[in-house]
């Protein structure tokens, strides 16, 4: 097992190269994967499923951003204060809680899910569902074809007898802030692999990660300042946003909206002139944050720079678009099939620029390595809408969750996202006071929205904020996937008393 310093990560990455094949000792394989992220790992399990081999070529851990940097590091680092939070809400709970958050054992506990940055147990579960795994950089090398630059600097080649996945993910983007670049600073990696809760923090960018993190470290024990381009959150209704806001003020987050940064500089703290003092960020309007760590958290772009996608003469530099059953668009006529008359470039995950998130790319990994085993199986392919190897879910039905308290949860299409597509909608809006939420916290407070598409009475979109609204989504993705008509959900009964008989309240103020 070696020990692998990177220069923007704050522990040892440990790859373990017990289980894992040599570059050199794998010349083919039906599938080959380029990046093992949640969404490589589901394409090359549902490959072998459909009775394929495949390989997974990846460059750093297995497990990909998701295990090591984002989802599980983040939502560690959230749930304890969260729970904490909970607890302050129920007077005789209340009482109980005496102490101050430990942060020393939230990061302890966040150490643990991302098994101290060791991929180990991946790799095991890999190996075991009969994929072989490759540790090196992956590029696409004309059709079929993968070249692997493996970590000793070899270079071997692997021929995909049915399909290459390109899987490698997104990266951070900056924004043009004058010194950024060359000042330290945290990203999303830095932030979710925190050896330490700085004492100040600043966090430029309002989307998810710098909502969902400058809570946690407001939370955890920072002075949190919030720097937006726009509103918070603004890919959700609007009122989500200022719901989150308002919660942020409330817990001491100096949140700073519709301000833009104009440059970034940091101190030293000593003689060796390294950068590692208090970091200054200046904001149009002349303010100077001085803050001890910066968080930029300004959106990711898809990984498609040195993944080989010009040996097929694709773009790199814009996603990597895709069908809806994941194949790779935009390739010249005549490449785009092989010698059989089938797509063998695929793409899955972040890389498509179409929502990046966890469960969404394994949804779309799912259809990939069910329609490359069909096609190799000369089966009929079932891309219709909703059909077995359709990603119709993608377009139509995206679900999120933003951990902040209040979750942000979300189904399908906005009001603005279901006007622009044309729906004649009806929208409802209510706040969720219901016995279930009385109950469950006291002086709870959410809001619901629910978009109607009006001549298939079905409902197209959900949201709920509030504590703990993350559970319900599922009843809202049932009911927007299934295009259950308004009559029929009304014979869904929720509970009593749950927080779920916000449908109930929803449906009667449809008018039902
Ligand atoms: C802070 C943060 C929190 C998040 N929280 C959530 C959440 O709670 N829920 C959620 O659903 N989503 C969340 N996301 C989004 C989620 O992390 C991504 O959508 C998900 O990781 C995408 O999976 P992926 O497999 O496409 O890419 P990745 O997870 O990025 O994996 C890509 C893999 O490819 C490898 N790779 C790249 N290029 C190459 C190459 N050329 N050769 C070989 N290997 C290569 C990389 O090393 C990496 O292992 C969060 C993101 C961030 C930043
Ligand atoms: N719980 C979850 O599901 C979860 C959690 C974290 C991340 N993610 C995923 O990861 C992806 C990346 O998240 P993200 O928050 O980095 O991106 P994002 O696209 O959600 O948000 C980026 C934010 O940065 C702002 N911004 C851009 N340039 C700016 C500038 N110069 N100054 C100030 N603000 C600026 C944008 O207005 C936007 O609000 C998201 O698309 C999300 O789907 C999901």
């Amino acid at each position: 097992m070696g020990a692998v310093p990177t220069p923007s990560h704050t522990h040892d990455l440990h790859r373990s190269d017990a289980k894992t094949t040599p570059a050199a000792d794998v010349t083919e394989a039906d599938v080959v994967v380029i990046g093992g992220g949640p969404v490589g790992e589901n394409v090359a399990a549902r490959a072998v499923r459909g009775g394929l081999s495949a390989v997974i070529v990846e460059a750093e851990l297995l497990g990909g951003e998701c295990s090591y940097w984002a989802c599980m590091p983040s939502k560690a680092l959230i749930r304890p204060t969260q729970a904490l939070a909970a607890a302050r809400r129920l007077p005789g709970a209340r009482e109980a809680v005496t102490g101050s958050v430990d942060a020393a054992a939230v990061l302890a506990r966040r150490d643990s899910f991302t098994s101290g940055w060791d991929d180990g147990g991946q790799v095991e579960w890999a190996v075991g569902a009969d994929i072989t795994v490759v540790r090196g950089h992956g590029r696409v090398a004309g059709e079929k074809r993968v070249e692997v630059t493996a970590p000793d600097g070899t270079t071997t080649t692997i021929a995909a007898r049915r399909a290459v996945v390109v899987a490698t993910g997104s990266t951070p983007s900056l924004p043009p802030v004058e010194g950024l670049r060359d000042t330290p600073h945290w990203g999303s990696r830095e932030a979710t692999s925190a050896a330490r809760v700085p004492a100040s923090l600043v966090v430029l960018g309002a989307g998810v990660v710098g909502c969902e993190l400058a809570q946690a470290f407001a939370r955890l024990g920072s002075t949190v300042t919030l720097v937006a381009s726009s509103t918070l959150l603004s890919k959700n209704e609007p009122r989500a946003g200022e719901l989150v806001a308002d919660a942020l003020r409330e817990e001491g987050v100096d949140v700073r909206l519709h301000t833009r940064a104009v440059s970034v500089s940091r101190e030293s703290s000593d003689e060796d002139d390294d950068g590692d003092g208090p970091v200054t960020l200046v904001l149009a309007d002349g303010t100077a944050l001085v803050a001890d760590e910066l968080l930029v958290a300004t959106g990711r772009r898809p990984a498609v720079g040195d993944v080989g996608l010009d040996t097929v003469g694709l773009p790199t530099d814009a996603a990597l678009a895709v069908d809806t059953t994941g194949a790779a668009t935009g390739l010249a006529q005549g490449s785009a099939l092989d010698q059989g008359g089938q797509p063998w470039l695929y793409a899955a995950g972040d890389v498509t620029g179409d929502a990046p998130l966890t469960h969404m790319g394994k949804y779309v990994a799912r259809a990939v390595g069910d329609v490359i085993a069909a096609r190799a199986r000369g089966e009929q392919v079932h891309d219709g809408a909703w059909g077995a190897h359709a990603t119709t879910a993608q377009q139509q039905a995206v679900t999120q969750v933003t951990f902040t308290d209040p979750e942000v949860t979300s189904v399908g299409l906005t009001a603005a996202q279901a006007e622009r597509a044309g729906l004649r909608t009806r929208v409802v809006d209510l706040d969720i006071a219901v016995a279930g939420s009385a109950l469950h916290a006291d002086g709870y407070t959410g809001w619901a929205r629910m978009v109607v598409d009006e001549d298939r009475r079905v409902v197209v979109g959900v949201t709920f904020v509030g504590p703990d609204t993350a559970e319900l989504l599922h009843s809202a993705t049932v009911a927007v996937v299934g295009e259950v008509p308004l009559e029929r959900l009304w014979h869904a009964v929720p509970a009593y008393p749950t927080i779920s008989e916000v449908w109930l309240r929803l449906l009667e103020a449809y008018g039902l």
